[in-house]
């Protein structure tokens, strides 16, 4: 049994089937990366997960529990954190405020928009905060301005950010999108670390065969909604239906 366990699950937009008889499960403390063409459901389906969508058909559990019909923060607050394509941070902030808010909010179940006018006061936040900073190797970053950051360690922010909320799995929508080669293994270096650190599950969509290849333990193969074939990296590597559907020549 994993720790996320997808069944039959099935999402229709108007009249194209985006997902259909979709079944996944994914283990604990596992890397599994989602891969597949353009348009074959892997952001729908991401989206069914956190509660952005709610599939037509078919059950969504995490660590026993159905997640169908819960808003994204209940979902976020069962242990299920999601990374954005685009890096979702505030660039008004500096990178210490911007640590702070999902440590606040893990303490106070909510952010409450006025917490920053006592930060000092919130020690313990702070402490949080500084120490993640530190994890992440950004300590000498924490009070330059978010939007100043490079495009990788915009992603070792909210990286660090989904970790400060504890989850136990992190999903990782296209972590390298849009990232020059250098900041790429900077983001798979992090994350192998992650892994191989924490007691976490990681699921990863992404575009990139050297990331995926770097990192991932566990393969599913989406094509037209529907899951290909599910199986360990070599295997993958080799499928000759996989390499038809997807990977071309060059993998
Ligand atoms: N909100 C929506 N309304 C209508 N159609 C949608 C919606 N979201 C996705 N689709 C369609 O569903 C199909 C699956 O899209 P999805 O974005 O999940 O694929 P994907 O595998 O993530 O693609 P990509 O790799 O290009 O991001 C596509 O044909 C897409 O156009």
């Amino acid at each position: 049994m994993g720790i996320l366990e997808v069944k039959n699950v099935g999402k229709r937009f108007g009249g194209l089937q985006a997902l259909s008889e979709v079944n996944l499960s994914i283990k604990e403390n596992s890397v599994h990366a989602i891969i597949g063409p353009n348009g074959a459901g892997k952001s729908t389906l991401l989206n069914c997960l956190v509660g952005k969508l709610i599939p037509d058909t078919g059950s969504v559990m995490f660590d026993g529990r159905s997640v169908l019909g819960r808003a994204p923060f209940e979902i976020n607050q069962m242990g299920i954190s999601r990374v954005f394509q685009t890096p979702e941070i505030f660039g008004d902030l500096s990178v210490l405020e911007n640590m702070m808010i999902p440590c606040f909010a893990k303490r106070d179940g909510a952010f409450e928009m006025n917490a920053f006018s006592d930060v000092m006061s919130q020690k313990d936040v702070l402490e949080k905060a500084e120490h993640m900073l530190e994890e992440m190797n950004m300590a000498d970053k924490r009070h330059m301005h978010s939007a100043s950051l490079s495009r990788g360690d915009k992603r070792r922010l909210e990286i660090g950010m989904c970790l400060s909320q504890e989850p136990r799995l992190l999903l990782l929508d296209e972590p390298t999108a849009g990232m020059a080669r250098a900041d790429t293994n900077n983001t798979i270096d992090l994350l192998k670390q992650i892994a191989a650190d924490r007691d976490i599950t990681i699921a990863i969509i992404e575009h990139d065969m050297h990331v995926v290849f770097s990192l991932a333990n566990r393969i599913t193969v989406l094509a037209q909604g529907t899951p290909l074939v599910e199986d360990d990296p070599e295997n993958i590597r080799g499928n000759p239906k996989v390499r038809e559907a997807y990977l071309g020549e060059s993998a």
